[in-house]
């Protein structure tokens, strides 16, 4: 179960939490005087004795802004609310009345607090409004939104406006919404910040990756037992050769390549296994097979990924093959299955399995259950959905993993996973997870072999 500080919510399930809250005895002045309270450390920090305008609008994310406004006001900071719209909750009239500062037209520069609107925002903000919040961003060394930034959507991270502005942090109140970890939202907040106020465990079906713990092989350990990957390999033998390389450093025993030949700078880890397929498929300790990896797309790739899905063993299924695969060679599949597509290859499966609905979210998390396999949807907001419902997203890894034969790398570690653990989606977090932290090792401008020889140092930091 996710703990609190790891639950993503909709805008539904986060009323629901706050509901469960006022039925323990809390209310709603409490729960806002709590996260103004709370935000306003934060930004009592951030601003170090630079003056703050806060800009508050007419729901309870404006009440926020005037509990904040108090807040730092009594601690001495010059505080400036602009309140274009005059509130509208119980609330939040209750918190603009213990509000003893300025309330002001404009803001005099410092640190500029978007308390416009937040989960509740139902449309676009009009001309005016935005046009409002574009100032005050351009005349305010720093930006912070509050709960989200206004003009974002809450549950899928639509920008409802053109030109929002770009904030420099973003402090989610309570608990994460869907927002915070879906594009486009997210590449404009910011630096995030969850600020709790006491919300437990409300029943989210989406929860945030988490740091892995791996553990050294058990004292009787062999190189199968640890995990047997066969990576089936096809014409472009550099593709299969990244998969081989990621997936030798993350946990499996052996790693097998099943092709004609070895690519030239193949290390010595990598066994060779130039027989017929189904033969060596047949290996009942095989523990993951990665197909798709430089595949190809003709008869012969066709030919192989139906071999690969007639074996029945624990599989990946990834670059060319999500191209070839349908829901007929599906059919009599029953093993655990990880398919790994990048956007394109998303809507392309959402075409082939008819999977109705758009968002990167949804589409990700119908197509797990039409399919029945654990998808990783690729991308800076990697959404992570298994067939029984359950979400994982995972925090923007480094955009340097933009570069060719990154997602061959991942491939070949999730199998790797896979084979260690039996478990699809946990081969799938942790996969992901030590992709993520082996770019982060690499810094700036790595190669996609690069990227393969840091898992190695990724997975024992996570020992
Ligand atoms: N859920 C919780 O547990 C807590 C929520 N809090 C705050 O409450 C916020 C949600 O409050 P609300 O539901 O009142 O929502 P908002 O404060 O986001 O604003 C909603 C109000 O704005 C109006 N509105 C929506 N879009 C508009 C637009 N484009 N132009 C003009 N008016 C528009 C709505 O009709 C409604 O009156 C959260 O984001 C958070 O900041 C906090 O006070 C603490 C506790
Ligand atoms: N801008 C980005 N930020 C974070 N991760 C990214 C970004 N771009 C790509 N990635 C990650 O890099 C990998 C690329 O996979 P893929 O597109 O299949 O590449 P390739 O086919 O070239 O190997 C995926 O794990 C993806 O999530
Ligand atoms: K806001």
């Amino acid at each position: 179960m996710a703990q609190a500080s790891e639950q993503v919510l909709t805008v539904a399930q986060m009323r629901a939490a706050e509901e469960a809250l006022i039925a323990a005895g809390e209310t709603i002045d409490s729960l806002m005087q709590r996260a103004g309270e709370r935000a306003a450390e934060w930004i009592w920090r951030i601003a170090a004795g630079r003056p703050v305008t806060v800009l508050c609008g007419p729901g309870n994310n404006g009440g926020d802004g005037y509990v904040i406004a108090e807040t730092l006001r009594r601690r001495g900071l010059l505080v400036t609310i602009v309140a274009p719209l005059e509130p509208r909750t119980g609330a939040a009239r209750r918190a603009r009345a213990a509000y003893g500062g300025e309330i002001a037209a404009r803001g005099k520069g410092g640190v500029f607090v978007d308390c416009l609107f937040g989960s509740g925002l139902a449309r676009p903000l009009g001309a005016e409004l935005a046009s409002m919040v574009g100032e005050l961003a351009r005349t305010h060394s720093y930006r912070i939104a509050i709960d989200l930034p206004s003009g974002v959507a809450s549950d899928d991270g639509a920008l409802l406006n053109e030109d929002i502005p770009r904030y420099d942090v973003t402090l989610a109140l309570g608990a994460w919404k869907f927002a915070h970890w879906s594009m486009p939202a997210m590449a404009i907040m910011g630096q995030r910040r969850l600020v709790p106020i006491g919300l437990g465990e409300a029943g989210a079906d989406a929860r945030l990756l988490a740091r892995p713990r791996f553990a050294a092989p058990a004292i009787d350990a062999h190189k199968y037992t640890r995990g047997l990957v066969t990576v089936v390999g096809g014409p472009i033998s550099g593709a299969s050769q990244l998969a081989c390389e990621g997936a030798i450093r993350a946990g499996a025993g052996t790693v097998r390549l099943a092709a004609d030949k070895l690519h030239p700078a193949a290390s010595a880890d990598i066994v060779l296994k130039d027989m017929a397929l189904p033969e060596v498929l047949a290996d009942e300790r095989t523990g993951a097979v990665l197909v798709g990896p430089g595949l190809g797309l003709d008869e012969r790739a066709r030919a192989r990924l139906r071999d690969v899905l007639h074996a029945g063993r624990p599989t990946v299924v990834d670059a060319d093959a999500l191209r070839l695969i349908d829901p007929a060679g599906l059919e009599a599949f029953s093993a655990p299955l990880v398919l790994t597509p990048h956007e394109g290859e998303l809507a392309q499966l959402a075409k082939c399995f008819a999977i109705e609905p758009e968002g990167k979210f949804d589409r990700a998390r119908t197509l797990a259950r039409a399919t029945g396999a654990v998808i990783i949807a690729k991308g800076p907001d990697t959404v992570i959905a298994a067939p029984d419902g359950h979400a994982v997203l995972a925090p923007s890894a480094s955009s340097w993993l933009a570069v060719a034969g990154s997602g061959d790398v991942l491939a070949g570690i999730v199998a790797s996973r896979l084979a260690a653990t039996g478990d699809p989606l946990r081969a799938a977090c942790e996969g992901h997870w030590l992709h993520g932290e082996a770019a982060r090792r690499c810094g700036a401008m790595f190669t996609a072999s690069e990227l393969a020889r840091a898992v190695g140092d990724a997975y024992a930091a996570a020992l």
